[in-house]
């Protein structure tokens, strides 16, 4: 199955010069959206891991499903001002634009293994502060895994050694 034939491409959304990559028509598709959870679910097999954790919004529609898959449990990063107990916070830049994310302090606990997972890695920006965010909890990020990684960012640089797993690149 090629993924990309499901993926939509929007030119200049959401500023002028970005290429937006829409996954709405892949998990529009049952068949298609599972077979990406299932390969998601391959790619990772030989880690061992007990938290899936992902970025509003985009990856929760891969990590919620993924962990489900996994039987882990799953941890939500979301963006500032969402998350109803004590949190800790980081200001981060992404392809097109800037935000801040939040982690609720008690949602890992020190040494808890714990895999990343979102749509799509652009410039590294969203992951280089969920990572940090992790860290700051005392979590051991196991590794990252996502359905689509942009090469020409090189998000990849700014993620350290740890290992990334992607299923399509453009
Ligand atoms: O590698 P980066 O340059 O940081 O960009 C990648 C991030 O951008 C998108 O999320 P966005 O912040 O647009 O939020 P959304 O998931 O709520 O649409 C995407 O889902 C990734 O999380
Ligand atoms: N080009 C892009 N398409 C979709 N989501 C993105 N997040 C950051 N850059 C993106």
């Amino acid at each position: 199955m090629n993924f990309k034939d499901y993926i939509r491409i929007i030119p200049d959304f959401p500023q002028p010069g970005i290429r937006f990559k829409d996954i709405t028509t892949l998990i529009n598709n049952g068949p298609v959206y599972r077979a990406v959870i299932d390969a998601l679910r391959e790619a990772v097999a030989d880690k061992q891991i007990d938290l899936i954790a992902g970025p509003e919004a985009r990856g929760f529609i891969v990590g919620a499903p993924l962990a489900i898959a996994l039987g882990t449990g799953f941890v939500p990063i979301r963006k500032s001002g969402k998350l109803p107990g004590e949190v800790v916070e980081a200001n981060y830049d992404l392809e097109y634009g800037k935000d801040k994310l939040a982690i609720h302090k008690d949602a890992i606990k020190p040494g808890q293994k714990v895999l990343i997972a979102d749509d799509l890695l652009a410039t590294g920006g969203t992951i280089a502060t969920t990572i940090n965010l992790i860290n700051q909890l005392g979590g051991e990020v196991v590794g990252a895994a996502f359905l689509i990684e942009l090469g020409y960012l090189d998000g990849r640089s700014k993620l350290g050694d740890v290992d990334i797993f992607s299923l399509i690149t453009y």
